[in-house]
């Protein structure tokens, strides 16, 4: 009987095996509306959004300023069950460090002079959606342990309050900083870091996606001329072959403003000519945060996550194989290969 099972359920996995390969013969490529760029490194990144969309899990987004965190980001929440609810944004490095805990989590009236209301904060307005923490990497440490609290234990006092309340919020983060770097500087606390970087996401500098960059270009030119109302409508290849051989410090931020501006310089239907600043040393860095984050690892957190969130039962109804919508049989070769043992996901909470 024994042997019978373990044959049955061998075979069920050799027949995954096949699918999995069949399937990546017929990969499918992703699109997110409003987000422009079909190359090879955003088809990475869509596949990514896609997988963690339906999740309730954390996502973290690294990436160079103006690389488009903050529009994958609207990607993610508008792809997810949580996309009637609002995605809300909290910009922590806009904000003084002593308005950032009430902004967060709000306060009663009276909690500090000048509180001369209460005010519900992002974390309650965000009820239901997401809360979406740019420049997260920016956070002062106090405030740290603080959002770690929330995000284990999902729930909050507002400042000058004592009800706690209880919040349903999927976090997106998103930072330029290598927080690995933070941490090891005691910048960032590590236990948050951990909490964070459930799903990282790395987006690509634009000079390592050349190819997107025709396609982006004529997205703005088409935004801009209708804005303007200059008409300017194609963009010719000496133009195109400067853009693609510009290194971009900016990201696709600063690639925007460029055709902005050109369109409003421009006397031609076809823009003829771009001025674009000397390439500086800056923008030949490689991107660091593509360091040690191979699909695995972003799959391995992933499942740990899932594992956590169902206390390690790993089968059957609310077990996190359910929850990932694949075989048990799956789940447990899937852990077996990324090395995930029990001490990973079983915490002896104090
Ligand atoms: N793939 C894309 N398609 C269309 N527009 C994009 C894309 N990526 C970024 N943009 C545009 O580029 C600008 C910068 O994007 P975004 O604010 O999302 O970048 P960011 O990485 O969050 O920047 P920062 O780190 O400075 O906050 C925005 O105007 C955004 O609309």
């Amino acid at each position: 009987m024994h042997s019978l099972v373990s044959n049955q359920s061998d075979n069920i996995t050799v027949i995954e095996i096949e699918n999995e390969l069949l399937k990546k013969d017929i990969e499918p490529s992703y699109h997110f509306p409003g987000i422009i760029g079909e190359g090879v490194e955003m088809q990475k990144v869509y596949r990514l959004m896609y997988k963690v969309a339906e999740s309730n899990s954390t996502v973290l987004l690294l990436g160079e300023t103006g690389t488009g965190k903050e529009v994958v980001a609207r990607g993610i929440h508008q792809a997810s069950n949580r996309k009637n609810k609002p995605m809300i944004k909290v910009n922590c490095a806009a904000l003084p460090a002593n308005l950032i805990e009430s902004e967060l989590f709000g306060h009663e009236r009276g909690a500090f002079t000048g509180a001369t209301d209460r005010r519900i904060g992002k974390f309650e307005l965000a009820h239901g959606g997401t809360l979406f923490l740019d420049e997260v990497g920016e956070l002062p440490l106090d405030l740290q342990v603080k959002l770690l609290r929330v995000i284990q234990e999902r729930e909050l006092e507002r400042v000058g309050g004592s009800v706690t309340i209880k919040v349903d919020v999927r976090i997106i983060a998103a930072t330029n900083r290598d927080l690995e770097t933070e941490v090891e500087a005691c910048r960032f606390r590590s236990d948050l870091y951990y909490r964070l970087n459930v799903f990282p996401i790395c987006l690509p500098p634009l000079r390592n996606r050349i190819e997107d960059i025709p396609q982006l270009a004529s997205f703005f030119l088409s935004v801009y001329s209708k804005s303007s109302g200059i008409k300017v409508s194609s963009i010719s290849n000496k133009v195109l072959q400067q853009l693609k051989s510009y290194l971009w410090p900016g990201n696709i931020r600063q690639l925007e403003h460029l055709i902005e501006r050109s369109i409003l310089l421009s006397n031609d239907v076809v823009l003829k000519e771009v001025i674009l600043p000397a390439n500086s040393d800056a923008g030949k860095r490689d991107n660091e945060c593509f360091k040690n984050k191979t699909l695995d690892d972003v799959e391995r957190n992933h499942i740990i996550d899932v594992l956590r969130r169902c206390s390690g039962k790993i089968a059957g109804n609310g077990g996190a194989a359910d929850w990932l919508e694949i075989p048990a049989t799956t789940l447990h070769s899937k852990m077996k290969k990324l090395k995930i043992i029990r001490e990973d996901y079983y915490e002896n909470r104090v």
